[in-house]
């Protein structure tokens, strides 16, 4: 397989009445062709940043301050207007949290898919648009009957669905999906992941997926990773990471997640809370809640290092050799 994109020491900075805020530094990832690559960590960490820089979508006091964006070889930083904007929804497209609240709702479900696809010149009459806007309702299970409905004759799962629809309607090569389902419940959830699953097993496209259910990203994902007050911490194949956790923090956070099955048990939360971006003093942002912590984590920074048997990159200089959590990842089906 070769990268679809590569993330190369992106750093992102918010400029604030009390300094700048590095919401993500350093971070280097790269996404395969037809594969999912999962991001989780606390909220705060800067999951939404990365997924903003990858579109270029930040705007102040957003500041992307170095680091490459290559998407198939070429610097998306380096785009100019039109490149970015063929880019944009043709290449990549973009799911958001409140998703199905962005369909405009004076106007028609088919008008919206005329809208893109004319903005695009994907089509040269209303009819071809039509006959596509009704073929990319079926492969989201909604019926073509429905495409001259408005937004709000659609229960929320199908308006998420929709706009997956509308995400897929240019044929791009990246969808970055940013907490997709996180208003809906959870068997909503699921179904529509699988859908998403099954039509990038079809189409060949990438996803970017973010999202605070360690579960749903274990299922989904091919490889996660795990970010920590702006920092990649551990990169890791979905199978492994929580089975067999590197970084004391992806420990933590598996061990903070409630199984689906099997016995109840005592969550084990981590202490102490999240790095004040602002106060950060240098060392290991992990140190004061870690407990493998060691004098040498205060002084320096770790950077992520490449761990051979297990295919995977971690940041720390106390690496937890073979922690198994294997009642977590049991009870999180894992799509082969
Ligand atoms: N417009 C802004 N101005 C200043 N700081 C910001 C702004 N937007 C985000 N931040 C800061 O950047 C950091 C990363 O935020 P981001 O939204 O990327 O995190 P996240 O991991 O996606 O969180 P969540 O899971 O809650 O969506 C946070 O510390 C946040 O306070």
């Amino acid at each position: 397989m070769s990268a679809l994109i590569q993330v190369k020491n992106l750093c992102v900075d918010y400029i604030t009445f009390s300094g700048k805020v590095r919401a993500v530094d350093n971070v280097s990832f790269s996404i395969e062709e037809n594969s999912i690559f999962g991001l989780a960590g606390e909220s705060g960490c800067g999951k939404s940043t990365i997924a903003y820089a990858l579109m270029r979508l930040h705007r102040p006091p957003a500041l992307i301050s170095e680091g490459e964006i290559l998407f198939q070889g070429e610097d998306v930083l380096h785009y100019d207007e039109e490149s970015l904007r063929q880019f944009r929804w043709a290449q990549t497209s973009m799911v958001f949290q409140s998703a199905m609240n962005c369909l405009n709702p004076v106007k028609t479900i088919e008008y919206q898919f005329y809208d893109i696809f004319a903005a695009h010149n994907r089509v040269s009459s209303r009819e071809e648009s039509i006959e596509k806007a009704k073929e990319l309702l079926r492969i989201v299970d909604i019926p073509e009957g429905r495409l001259f409905d408005y937004p709000h004759q659609f229960s929320g799962g199908m308006r998420q669905r929709v706009v997956i629809a509308m995400a897929l309607a240019l044929n791009p090569k990246l969808l970055i999906m940013d907490e997709p389902t996180t208003a809906l419940d959870v068997v909503v959830q699921r179904e529509i992941l699988q859908k998403v699953y099954e039509l990038k097993q079809q189409f060949g496209f990438s996803v970017l997926f973010i999202t605070h259910d360690l579960s749903l990203m274990v299922e989904f994902c091919d490889q996660i990773g795990i970010m920590y007050s702006g920092k990649l911490v551990e990169v890791a194949n979905a199978k492994t990471i929580l089975k067999q956790p590197q970084h004391p923090y992806t420990h933590g956070l598996g061990n903070s997640f409630p199984t689906l099955k099997g016995e109840l048990k005592e969550m084990i939360g981590i202490p102490g809370s999240p790095l004040d971006l602002t106060k950060y003093q240098g060392g290991c942002r992990f140190a004061d809640r870690c407990f493998k912590c060691v004098d040498d984590c205060r002084r320096v920074e770790p950077s992520l290092a490449y761990y051979p048997e297990r295919e995977g990159w971690v940041a720390c200089y106390q690496p937890i050799e073979a922690t198994v959590n294997a009642e977590l990842v049991s009870n999180c089906e894992v799509s082969e």
